[in-house]
């Protein structure tokens, strides 16, 4: 935790989002706190002469005119603040929105240039709950510091030279009552922070609860499975013991403040009979008593307004910090500065060799996912990737888009290293379609088109055709109507999709994509038989020497295969096509004669006679 991170290099960096967001309001207002700052003190000097003059031509010496000029002046120096004051929030509300959009897009502009493996890192979820729940409105306010310091800074200086011409000692006495604000602040705010640094996993875990009320499959089983007071109660608690922490902490800051009120009294008391005596004494006139002791009261408002600003300033810096800590993630997988470039249009050679691979961890050591893999993929080959859940097929593919590089070994396309090739042209080559694949709350067209948008990240606009062929390859075609149809059920006019109709328009997207390498992991697992066997004839008619990476749990779909990987805690255990390893009679051989045999007693045909992946 970089809690003792210097403020003024948060504040800056604040200052500088805000002068690269609006840089002409940043000054605007800026010149609006310092003008607010300083006139309150000719509030103060225009009354005193008010005063001082009235005693004056009640003694005979003063003049009405003087008398006039000088309430003209009070009465500017209260509207003129009045109107600026009023023109400084709108345009500090305006600020405000702008920097919340700006730190919104920036956020997804950094987070675009992360990878996958960092962006699914706890350490990179903590650091983007806490940002977005303490730290937008904590850098924001960490700029009315800024603001707030100018002001502070105008009023101080002025009252110091009005208080110095009068009494020295008055500038002394409220400097010492001011002073120990800022140890109270420090120490106090810096408790809160701590508390609620160390509740953020509560923080994650609260709104995960709450998502379960919210989104739309969850809160189902929410209601079928009555788990609302169960979940509440998980809310509740949690809640209230943040609520207890923080409760506690302010309540010592509040009986420490009270304390500290004593200290300012004394103080007050000792300037008091200080003016009194120079009043006396004839040094200060009526009007000097009065302005001495508002510009006195005032001065130490100020000074402790600004030290409480400085330590809240503090206390936003640590949260603001998150943004910026954020921002200055790096990914760790990226292309090497003279990476080759490539237009992996045809499908390459690509090797493992020797390949192992484990989780990076925040602390310690995870267990090696995959151990010592090697093989080859020639270009156009048809690979099924089978083994039993947990044993690292999913893992393989991650290594093999580069989410993750390998721990031990290396992985080749065309004879180059994966590492030396530039990450975006490696990826553009690929379409994966994941097992648990994203719904786009877009219109069918769109949820399509996203398979391959433009080079100028717009969607495809003229490829009415080869949309149309996607959806027909995947069975989508069945139940879309209209493709500009929304799919979305919480808006009007949207629509839900089944869970395998959704299946359907990813598998759709991926035959959009029409990369050189396709990657379906499990593309079928919610798809009726009829529609599974549509699929798949289509990949093997329309995917001709295009290289398909199959993972898959139904073996009736892997049997015509090139080559078939069987895994098994991450070791591949068997290697061939479904012939060879047939007459291995191992491991892969009573598998699929276990799933066979479960069709024939369900008395439906054997999985191998239905579907087949190629020819
Ligand atoms: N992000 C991750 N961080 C740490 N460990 C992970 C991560 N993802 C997966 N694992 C672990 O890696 C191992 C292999 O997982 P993987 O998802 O590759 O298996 P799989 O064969 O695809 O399983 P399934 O058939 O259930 O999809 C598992 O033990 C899993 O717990």
């Amino acid at each position: 935790m970089k809690n003792n991170r210097n403020m003024f290099t948060i504040a800056i960096k604040s200052i500088g989002f805000a002068w690269q967001t609006n840089r002409r309001l940043l000054i605007l207002l800026m010149l609006f706190n310092i003008f607010q700052g300083a006139v309150v003190y000719l509030q103060f000097t225009s009354f005193a002469s008010i005063v001082d003059e009235i005693i004056r031509i009640k003694q005979g010496t003063g003049t009405t005119n003087q008398l006039v000029w000088s309430s003209v002046v009070l009465g500017l120096s209260f509207l003129v603040p009045l109107i600026i004051g009023n023109i400084a929030s709108h345009y500090r509300m305006i600020f405000r929105m702008q920097q919340s959009v700006q730190l919104e897009l920036y956020k997804i502009e950094r987070q675009g240039k992360l990878d996958i493996g960092t962006i699914e890192s706890s350490s990179y979820q903590n650091l983007l709950r806490s940002a977005q729940e303490w730290g937008t409105g904590s850098l924001l306010n960490l700029q009315d510091f800024f603001f707030n310091s100018a002001n502070n800074f105008a009023g101080i200086i002025t009252s110091i030279t009005i208080l110095w011409s009068l009494n020295q000692w008055l500038v002394v006495f409220a400097v010492l009552a001011a002073a120990p604000v800022y140890f109270f602040y420090k120490k106090y705010s810096m408790e809160v922070f701590r508390i609620r640094y160390f509740s953020i996993d509560d923080h994650r875990i609260i709104n995960n609860r709450i998502s379960h009320f919210e989104e739309l499959q969850k809160a189902v089983d929410v209601i079928l499975l009555k788990l609302q007071n169960w979940l509440k109660g998980q809310i509740r608690d949690r809640k209230v013991a943040f609520n207890n922490k923080i409760i506690v902490a302010e309540r010592k800051k509040a009986i420490s403040y009270s304390i500290m009120s004593l200290w300012y009294l004394l103080f007050l008391f000792a300037a008091i009979a200080l003016m009194t005596r120079e009043a006396l004494a004839d040094r200060i006139a009526v009007g000097g008593l009065l302005l001495a002791f508002t510009t006195y009261t005032r001065f130490y408002q100020t000074i402790n307004g600004y030290i409480e600003s400085i330590s809240y300033a503090e206390e936003a810096s640590r949260y603001a910090a998150r943004w910026f800590d954020l921002f200055d993630m790096q990914p760790r997988i990226v292309s090497k500065q003279n990476a080759a470039r490539f237009d992996i249009t045809e499908p390459p050679l690509i090797e493992f060799d020797n390949v192992s691979f484990r989780y990076p961890a925040e602390e310690g050591e995870t267990p090696l996912v995959l151990q010592q893999l090697s093989f080859t993929i020639k270009p156009g080959e048809k690979v099924a990737i089978v083994g039993v859940n947990g044993s690292g097929k999913t893992t393989l593919i991650k290594l093999l888009c580069r989410i993750y590089d390998p721990t031990e070994g290396n992985i080749y396309v065309n004879g180059i290293n994966l590492k030396d090739i530039q990450l975006e042209d490696w990826q553009s080559a690929l379409g994966i379609l994941f097992q648990d694949f994203p719904v786009y709350n877009l219109t069918i067209r769109e949820s399509i088109g996203v398979g391959r948008i433009e080079e100028n990240g717009e969607l495809p606009t003229q490829k009415e055709e080869r949309l149309k062929q996607a959806a027909l390859y995947s069975g989508a075609d069945d139940f879309i109507k209209d493709y500009d149809q929304l799919i979305w059920k919480e808006f009007a006019g949207g629509i839900d999709l089944s869970k395998g109709q959704h299946q359907r328009l990813a598998v759709a997207r991926m035959f959009y994509r029409n990369a050189a390498v396709t990657i379906l992991d499990e593309p079928t697992a919610s798809i009726d038989a009829v529609t599974e066997e549509k699929i798949f004839s289509t990949l093997e008619r329309n995917m001709q020497g295009k290289t398909v990476i199959l993972i898959t749990h139904r073996f009736s779909t892997v049997k015509n295969a090139d080559k078939i990987i069987l895994l098994e805690q991450g070791r591949i255990i068997e290697y061939g096509s479904h012939k060879e390893l047939m007459q291995l009679h191992k491991q892969y051989a009573s598998l699929y004669n276990m799933q066979a045999k479960r069709y024939l007693e369900n008395d439906e045909p054997a999985p191998a006679d239905t579907t087949s992946l190629i020819d």
